[in-house]
């Protein structure tokens, strides 16, 4: 069974990313980037996009990583708490510490593309 299927699937991938964005927003080391951000169109890109990560269905229609995050001169520090965040939010859902992890791994994966290095 692959990951998104031993987690719930797209039930918990909702769960994880409402958690997600409940997190971030509550960050204000983090929460100023998404001031004018579309909440609504985001909780379903990163649904969408959370589903692929976690070698799910792909149905993400977004923008691809390096065009999303450039212009925001993000940094590591931005990057690492992100990761916290979706990291909690994951355990917060019921998903285990082993499944994060390996869901942490491909996202991990998307720091160059995401920092523009
Ligand atoms: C850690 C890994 C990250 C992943 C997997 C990720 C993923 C995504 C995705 C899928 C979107 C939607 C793109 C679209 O709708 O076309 C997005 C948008 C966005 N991301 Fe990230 N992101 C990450 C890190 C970050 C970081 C570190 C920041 C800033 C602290 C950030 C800030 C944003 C903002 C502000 C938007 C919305 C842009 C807009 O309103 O058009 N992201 N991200």
């Amino acid at each position: 069974m692959g990951l998104y299927d031993k987690i719930g699937g797209q039930a918990t991938v909702e769960k994880v990313v409402d958690a997600f964005h409940k997190n971030i927003m509550a960050d204000s080391s983090v929460s100023g980037y998404f001031a004018k951000t579309d909440m609504a169109k985001q909780r379903a890109h990163q649904i969408a996009f959370f589903s692929q990560i976690l070698e799910g269905p792909s149905q993400y229609a977004g923008r691809p990583m390096e065009k999303t995050h450039t212009g925001m001169k993000l940094q590591q520090a931005q990057f690492d708490t992100i990761v916290k965040h979706l990291n909690a939010a994951m355990t917060a859902s019921g998903v285990s510490s082993a499944d994060a992890a390996a869901a942490m791994a491909n996202v991990e994966a998307l720091k160059g593309s995401i920092l523009g290095k």
